[in-house]
Order: C-alpha cells, then sequence, then structure tokens
C-alpha cells in the first residue's frame, strides 16, 4: 500500500500532526515507525490501517484483509474473552465454526486458553493484551498493524508475537508496529520510518540502529484497546474494501447503546442512527470504524452504555 502526500490534524483548525507524507508497505515486509511521544506514531498507524482518514493526500492499495491492535481494551464491553473473538472473527468473515476454531488457537498459543470463559472486564490488562492480538491474528491478515501491542504482555506472549509477526511477513503479508522497546524485533525490520516534527522519513535499518533510547522503555503496561479494523471476509467472500472513504456493502458492525452524550462533531465511521426503546441507539457502521466508535461512546461524557455488538450485513452512510 502506500500513502501519498498524507496530512492528518484533528478538528478543522487544528494543527498538523502530519504533513506530506510519502509512505510505501511492500507486501511482505515488516516496517518499524518509531518517534517520541506524542510525535504522532499511533496517528500514522491509524491511517495505516484505516481507522481513521487523511485530512489530505492519498492512501492506495490497503490490503482488504486488514487488522489492527491499537493501546486501549475496550473492557467494558458485555463479552467473554471467546464470544468477543468469535464475534470479531465472525466480523473478519469467518464461519462460526472457523472463528471458533481460530479463536481457541490463538488464545490457547498465547497462554489464555484458561481465560476464554472470561468476561473481558474481568481480564487483567496482560491477558486482555493477548485476546487484542488474537483477535488481529485470527483474520490472517495481509497488513497487520500493532501499535505497541507488546506492552503487558508476559514473556513467553511477547516471543509468541515476535513468531506470529514473523509468521505473516513469510506468508507474505506486511506488518507495520510501533514499540517503545527498541530491541522488538531488532534487526529484522525491513524499513524504519522516524516520526518527527509531524513529518516521516526513511532512515537505514540494522541491528546497530537505534533511536530510541532505554530511557524511553515502558514503565510499566499501558491500558490497551482491542482493534477491530477487520475490514473484509477472507478468501474473497465480499469485495469490501477497509477504505474509509469508501461505504456500500460489506462487514458492518451494529452498536446498540444507551445513557452517553454525542459528540458536536460526526461520528468515526458516520454511522447510520437508529433510535430504540428506553433511549436507546442503534448505529451501524462499517467494520473498520466499529473500534473507533466503540472508543468515542465509550470515552464520551457521561460514557454511553453499550448494549450490543453485533455484525451486521449492509452499511448506510448518514447524510
Ligand atoms: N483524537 C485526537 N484528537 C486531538 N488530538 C489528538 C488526537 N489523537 C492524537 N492527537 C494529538 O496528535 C499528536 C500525536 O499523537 P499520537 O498519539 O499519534 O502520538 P504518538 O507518537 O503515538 O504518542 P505516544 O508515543 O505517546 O503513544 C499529539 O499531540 C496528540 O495530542
Amino acid at each position: 500500500m502506500n500513502l501519498s502526500g498524507v496530512g492528518r490534524r484533528y478538528g478543522l483548525t487544528g494543527p498538523w500532526v502530519l504533513r506530506d507524507v510519502d509512505l510505501d508497505v511492500p507486501a511482505g515486509t515488516l516496517v518499524r515507525v518509531e518517534g517520541a511521544n506524542g510525535s504522532g506514531k499511533s496517528t500514522l498507524l491509524r491511517l495505516v490501517a484505516g481507522i481513521d482518514a487523511p485530512s489530505a493526500g492519498r492512501i492506495t492499495g490497503r490490503p482488504p484483509r486488514t487488522a489492527y491492535v491499537p493501546e486501549r481494551f475496550p473492557a467494558a464491553l458485555p463479552f467473554t474473552a471467546s464470544a468477543y473473538l468469535l464475534h470479531l472473527g465472525r466480523v473478519h468473515g469467518l464461519g462460526r465454526r472457523e472463528a471458533a476454531a481460530r479463536a481457541a488457537a490463538w488464545l490457547e498459543r498465547f497462554g489464555a486458553g484458561a481465560h476464554a470463559r472470561t468476561p473481558l472486564a474481568e481480564l487483567s490488562k496482560g491477558t486482555g493484551q493477548k485476546v487484542a492480538v488474537a483477535q488481529a491474528l485470527m483474520a490472517d491478515p495481509d497488513l497487520l498493524v500493532l501499535d505497541e501491542a507488546w506492552t503487558g504482555l508476559d514473556a513467553a506472549a511477547r516471543a509468541e508475537l515476535d513468531r506470529a509477526v514473523g509468521e505473516r511477513v513469510a506468508a507474505g503479508g506486511a506488518v507495520v508496529f510501533v514499540d517503545h522497546d527498541p530491541r522488538r524485533l531488532a534487526g529484522a525490520a525491513d524499513a524504519v520510518h522516524a516520526v518527527s516534527g509531524g513529518r516521516v522519513a526513511p532512515r537505514a535499518t540494522g541491528p546497530d540502529s537505534v533511536l530510541v533510547g532505554p530511557d524511553t522503555f515502558p514503565t510499566g503496561p499501558d491500558s490497551v484497546l482491542v482493534g477491530l479494523t477487520a475490514p473484509d471476509a477472507p478468501d474473497g467472500l465480499t469485495g469490501h474494501t477497509a477504505r474509509s472513504d469508501t461505504y456500500g456493502s460489506g462487514p458492518s458492525v451494529r452498536v446498540t447503546a444507551s445513557g452517553g452524550r454525542l459528540p458536536d462533531g460526526p461520528l468515526p465511521g458516520r454511522p447510520a442512527r437508529e433510535d430504540g426503546p428506553g433511549g436507546s441507539v442503534t448505529f451501524t457502521v462499517p467494520a473498520a470504524h466499529s473500534d473507533a466508535l466503540l472508543r468515542e461512546l465509550l470515552t464520551s461524557t457521561p460514557a454511553w452504555h453499550i448494549h450490543r455488538v453485533d455484525p451486521a450485513t449492509t452499511t448506510s452512510r448518514t447524510p
């Protein structure tokens, strides 16, 4: 995929967080993104994953099967770990049996099999992060975007994630990642891009190329948010593309919620809205935007109470 002249700012008049970004992410490559806190790494990764749209420029060629692990986990979702993975597997386009099998296999692989029936809200941060990573990997994505996905994982799970990343690249997928530990996959990256001053610039790669010093190591596990970009059904089951500016038929998600306040601006993915009984509202949004929508609803003041999250078959866009 390719980013050409991409810029991003929050709000119409906000400062440009990123400007004039030209970036190639070829298939079968491992790409590291690095930079200081607040430089715009997560912003760049959200654009790459397609859960956020550029304010300027063009993004083309994003693989249909894209999966994303963002920094924070919506632990308030009313699911057990396996039910959540099953749901996301269905959103990724998997059949029920296949989704259940893959969910179980990935939980087992990350040492979280015993927590399959634990409600998300009761998971430890590290186990929640294992679920976050499992939801992305179970899609066999052609583009995997990992925003500090190792944070909070125990040593065995970190090593397992390293292996899984290697497998994705070996299978011809692209992996784009941010991690504050400069030793993470050291020397394995095919390209390293540094974000600084709103610009993204390539720099030489190699075992000795380290921009982020040891003093920037995370001091503890951050809270994590499971990302769901899951834009496409695998094996060409649908023709939906996860372009942020492209809607139509394709995987979409219905979120039923109540009690919160809507933001002044548009909601992520501009969901269709349907008022229900008891003040509840059902938002229907393309699957690629459902994570951003959930995050917006859960972090609004007052926060929305999420009743249900269901796959839907079609998406309509409000004008
Ligand atoms: N939703 C948002 N609304 C307004 N500003 C935002 C939003 N998200 C990020 N920003 C701003 O964009 C800038 C870059 O943030 P971003 O999270 O992309 O940085 P980062 O490099 O990932 O930081 P860190 O290393 O601390 O995770 C910051 O100034 C941040 O405040």
